[in-house]
């Protein structure tokens, strides 16, 4: 693994599920494994699982940690390429890139969409110039349009609860909330669930569909009790529309996740990436219920992440 920005960066999902459930076994087998080397997170937006969950994942394998919350504590980052520099920005992020390159072995970053142009979203304008700019390996700790090491948890976290011998139907619900979310999260489960051997429906109100370019050929219903029927994981996630990008239509339907809407399912497991809006996005009562597999998902952040270090510190070995 050169970088792992997306799914494409796997070779066998099947395979690196079994070795994250072995770290999960034991995360502290290899102490050593990243002793001597360096690794950046970088965050350009908030974190609380990614931040804790990498910082966790790394020190089990004795990497060093830099954790630079570049947005608060950093110089004011310019990525417009060819800017005369003469504003409130500082530092760009070229040099920031190539600075970081002097001191990590490997370089991770989280990097939101903008939302504000379209275009510079659906080209990762910040990822691309990390993968252009770093001499090391890059690892996403969520992109304008992926959240990778977020799919590879939520891969794990359905491995565990499924032991029936035929293929559980997962659906990716959209949730309502107060304001413009990227589609990041949707996009990237999609993709990961497409490689599942799983049974995949997205469902979302009209006006709200995912980029083509990630829903593929999955099911997509425009009527969300229709496509809860016999569920057997429920994934609850806000976007906003991308074809009008960042907008919020209209939807008068109550999508809030709710016991009621649960009685429809196959007495499914709820899932969701946090943080999320309670009773908004759904309710205590399926926050709070057996059926939330939420609080395990996050912990499986860590392994998750562990395993995409470990994979890439093989790579570096090899060098
Ligand atoms: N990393 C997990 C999700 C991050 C982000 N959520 C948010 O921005 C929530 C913000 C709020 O609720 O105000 C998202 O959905 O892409
Ligand atoms: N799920 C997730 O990525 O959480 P944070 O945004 O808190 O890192």
């Amino acid at each position: 693994m050169q970088n792992f920005t997306s799914v494409e960066d796997i070779n066998d999902l099947q395979s690196i599920i079994k070795e994250a459930l072995k770290i999960k076994e034991n995360p502290l087998a290899e102490p050593d494994k990243g002793k001597g080397k360096t690794i950046g997170l970088v965050f350009l937006n908030s974190s609380l699982r990614t931040r804790l969950s990498s910082q966790i994942a790394a020190q089990n394998l004795g990497l060093n940690v830099l954790t630079l919350n570049a947005a608060q504590e950093a110089w004011n980052l310019e990525f417009s390429d060819g800017a005369i520099m003469n504003g409130d920005t500082v530092e760009h992020i070229k040099d920031a890139i190539e600075v970081l390159n002097q001191y990590c072995d490997i370089i991770a970053v989280r990097c939101f969409a903008g939302m504000k142009n379209k275009e510079d979203d659906v080209n990762e304008s910040i990822l691309s110039q990390f993968l252009k700019h770093a001499k090391v390996p890059v690892i996403s700790l969520e992109s304008a349009t992926r959240h990778p090491l977020q799919s590879l948890a939520d891969c794990i976290t359905i491995t565990e609860n499924w032991k029936e011998d035929r293929k559980p139907k997962v659906v990716l619900t959209w949730a309502p909330h107060i304001k413009p979310i990227a589609q990041a999260v949707g996009n990237s489960f999609a993709e990961w669930m497409q490689e599942m051997d799983v049974d995949f429906v997205i469902t979302n109100p009209e006006g709200y569909d995912l980029d083509p370019k990630f829903v593929k050929n999955s099911t997509v219903i425009h009527n969300q009790n229709e496509a809860l029927k016999d569920a057997d994981f429920i994934y609850v996630k806000n976007w906003s529309s991308f074809e009008n990008y960042a907008q919020m239509p209209e939807v008068k339907e109550n999508w809030m996740l709710t016991n009621e809407k649960l009685k429809l399912t196959n007495n499914a497991k709820v899932m969701h990436c946090l943080p999320v809006r309670r009773n908004v996005e759904l309710s205590d009562e399926v926050m709070d219920s057996e059926n939330s597999i939420i609080y395990q998902q996050a912990k499986n952040r860590i392994f998750s992440a562990q395993t995409v270090f470990s994979e890439i510190l093989d790579e570096i070995s090899k060098r």
